[in-house]
């Protein structure tokens, strides 16, 4: 026992879907402060385990701990309230909403308990909009609707929506798929500084090795539910497992581009 607390453990999670085992007997811990960057083929049980973790879907079996918390079982509402926000792949803001209602939405439910907010959102809910606002750098589109905003603009309302509610641990489902170079280059900016600016721990699942290589400090591996590998992501490339189970020859070659140049292209073979 070293006595520092992890900001997540995982113990022995498993997730049955009828016979099928979506994710099986893992045992993994992310450390404070930590970018921990989770990969491998379609369907190895990546989303699912997000959706245990944040409390979307029960456990078939196992234990999640958050800063010493055991969160097993809780409710998407409680472990939110306890200092976890995930995003999803897939759009998920409310597109008649401006920026700034979206994120006073997710400000004040993610910290109260209540059904209703009262008339009017609380002082904490503006000041927690306006942080995640000039951190996701999205201060000039507050006031324009969501369904106006580009695919990265909405990319970072996603992030700003869980920023804004005030977590400890950031997870975040595939938050660059389908940008261009460029953009994908600015979003792992903003990110590196929501880290350093938040003290925040990050757990990440992408398929773009560019990005992956960018940020994470250690990668985990899955492959039909199961841990493939945990290491460097420099690793990665050393894995003949890894890379002839996920990465492949095209894969390969990316990750070894973007460990040389900081800059690779992406490996998407994501739906
Ligand atoms: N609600 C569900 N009911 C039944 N099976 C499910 C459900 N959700 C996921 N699955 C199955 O669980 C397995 C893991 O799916 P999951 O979406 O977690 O994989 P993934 O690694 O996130 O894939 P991708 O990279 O394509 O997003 C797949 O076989 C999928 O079909």
């Amino acid at each position: 026992m070293t006595g520092v607390q992890n900001a997540l453990e995982v113990v022995n999670l498993t997730k049955r879907y009828g016979a099928m085992a979506a994710v099986k007997d893992l045992t993994f811990h992310v450390e404070p402060n930590e970018i921990l960057g989770i990969s491998g083929p379609n369907g190895a049980g990546k989303t699912t385990l997000f959706d245990v973790i944040s409390g979307l879907s029960a456990a078939s079996a196992g234990r999640v701990t958050l800063f010493g918390q055991d969160i097993t079982g809780a409710r998407a509402e409680q472990v939110c309230h306890l200092g976890l926000a995930r995003t999803f792949q897939l759009n998920a803001v409310f597109d008649s909403m401006t920026v700034e209602e979206n994120l006073l939405t997710a400000a004040y439910f993610g910290r109260h308990g209540r059904s209703f907010p009262g008339l009017r959102f609380d002082r904490q809910s503006h000041a927690d909009c306006d942080a995640a606002l000039e951190i996701t750098g999205l201060a000039p589109h507050r006031h324009r609707p969501a369904a106006q905003l580009t695919v990265l603009e909405r990319k970072l309302l996603m992030l700003a929506s869980a920023v804004a509610t005030g977590p400890r641990l950031l997870m975040l489902d595939e938050p660059v798929g389908g940008l261009t170079r460029e953009e994908i280059d600015h979003c792992a900016g903003v990110i590196r500084r929501i880290r350093a600016e938040r003290a925040m721990t990050i757990v990440l699942i992408e398929h773009v090795m560019s990005f992956v290589t960018a940020l994470a400090d250690r990668v985990m591996v899955l492959h039909h539910g199961a841990k493939l590998y945990e290491g460097s992501v420099a690793g990665m490339a050393e894995s003949a497992e890894v890379v002839s189970a996920y990465l492949g020859t095209s894969g390969l070659r990316d990750l070894k581009q973007a460990a040389e140049t900081g800059n690779g292209g992406g490996h998407d073979d994501a739906a």
